[in-house]
């Protein structure tokens, strides 16, 4: 993974602080050191060389993108997979980053800049006989153990490990009309231009919790994921019919296992603390074989809908490519807890709890990045929410087309913060080196 770290400018606000000394090394892979600059004491701290290239606050979000992300969309036109991350404190600049604030061609945030040139590529591509590709996005934030799809009313899902190992994101089961049930993974939207993609984007972003930079600020407490993946109508309508199969054998494989239970526990009786056969009960096998055979009946009809995904995945080079982007939140929760002293301000029981599962996305993350780049078997997915939703992505993923931009304030009052920061992604630089 290729680290990198962007200079924000000083804030008007932030002038009568002043700013701290910073400098990179010229070497290959850089270092940076920073000092406070304070008082005569003050040493600088040098990071190990570890960023493949630092960004000075003259240097805008266009400037960005063409050494982090441009390089890598050829290989997401193929079909591959690339991931992004902004990891700084609030207000350090990863919002304006990886979304971007205004609309202008230099400043279009890194995955509107993705989703532009893709589309370039895509209309040339669509001008053949081929169908119509598009970009499907999904938009979601990660708060505590939880997930809110931004795309679907901040519908909250939860993050299970499947029986497959695979991570799935899922809303609550919906009951439908005439009982049918639906349970819905997060959603995607396919857009078949840039216009389309940018209004949708716009859209679920005004669902995101957000506010001015303080610790209180809801943005600032939860990762936003932006997933963009080149799809077209028949791979849409190909995952829309497996959900609908996916719903149907909920209600029939929880049937399975009532009638298996309700049967066993007749079954079986407890006399003098020792469980037994109950001499007036003969379980109904037939019954628990008629109900599994329906489950089975519904679970190839899943089979058959996983495999018509698959199949359309191969029908047409570069479907699938993916590339996401992860606006991390805040990372002063996981530096020690200097939230509050960082802005002066008292958080509450529930903002402590939500800093702690802060403090555990971060360090897993850390650790699996480590973990991947070794190429170790064992991968520390589980450890959180924020490692299990990315599994798929660093499995699919090649370690040259993932990046992580640290975003550093040069405010000398947001020192710690910034020092901390630099420390963490000297860390991961020097450890997928
Ligand atoms: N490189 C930059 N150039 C110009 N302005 C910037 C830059 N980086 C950040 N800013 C400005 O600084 C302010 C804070 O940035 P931003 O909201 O991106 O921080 P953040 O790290 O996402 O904060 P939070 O975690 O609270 O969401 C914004 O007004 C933004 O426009």
């Amino acid at each position: 993974m290729n680290v990198f770290a962007r200079w924000r400018p000083l804030a008007h606000a932030e002038e009568p602080s002043g700013t701290i000394d910073y400098s990179s090394s010229n070497a290959s892979l850089l270092s940076i050191s920073i000092n406070r600059a304070s008082s005569a004491s003050d040493r600088p701290w040098k990071s190990p060389a570890a960023f493949t290239t630092v960004f000075s606050p003259d240097d805008d979000n266009a400037n960005v993108y063409n050494k982090v992300v441009e390089p890598n969309i050829s290989k997401v036109l193929q079909g591959e997979s690339s991931s992004f991350f902004a990891y700084g404190h609030s207000g350090s600049g990863k919002t304006h980053t990886i979304i971007g604030y205004d609309q202008t061609p230099s400043n279009l945030g890194l995955s509107l800049a993705a989703a532009h040139q893709l589309f370039e590529h895509l209309t040339i591509l669509n001008e053949s006989d081929t169908p119509q590709l598009g970009l499907g996005l999904s938009l979601f934030e990660l708060r505590g153990k939880s997930a809110y799809d931004l795309l679907n009313n901040r519908v909250e899902c939860h993050i299970r490990e499947g029986p497959d190992g695979k991570t799935h994101i899922r809303g609550k089961t919906e009951t439908l009309e005439h009982g049918k049930v639906r349970v819905r993974p997060i959603v995607q939207r396919a857009c078949w231009t840039f216009e389309d993609f940018q209004q949708v984007l716009q859209g679920g972003l005004a669902r995101r919790a957000v506010g001015t930079s303080t610790i209180h600020d809801q943005s600032s407490r939860t990762h936003a994921v932006l997933e963009l993946e080149i799809v077209n109508q028949a791979l849409v309508d190909a995952r829309e019919a497996l959900i609908d199969r996916q719903s149907e054998l909920v209600p029939v494989g929880k049937r399975a296992t009532d009638i298996s239970i309700e049967e066993q526990s007749k079954g079986y009786i407890c006399t003098d603390g020792k469980w037994g056969p109950n001499p007036n009960y003969t379980i109904n096998q037939a019954r628990i074989d008629e109900a599994n055979a329906e489950k089975a009946k519904f679970e190839a009809h899943v089979q058959t809908a996983e495999k018509n995904v698959s199949n359309i995945y191969n029908s047409a080079s570069g479907l699938g490519g993916k590339i996401v982007f992860v606006d991390l939140a805040g990372a002063e929760y996981h530096q020690d807890n200097t939230a509050s002293t960082l802005k002066g301000i008292k958080q509450t029981p529930q903002e402590k709890q939500e800093g702690r599962q802060i403090n555990t996305d971060l360090l897993a993350l850390k650790e699996v990045i480590r973990a991947w780049s070794a190429k170790q078997t064992r991968i520390p997915f589980r450890s959180s929410p924020l490692t299990m939703v990315l599994r798929e992505q660093f499995l699919s993923a090649k370690g040259s087309s993932s990046g992580m931009i640290v975003t550093c304030s040069p405010a000398k009052d947001q020192y710690a913060a910034t020092l901390n920061s630099l420390k963490y992604g000297g860390l991961v630089g020097a450890a997928t080196k």
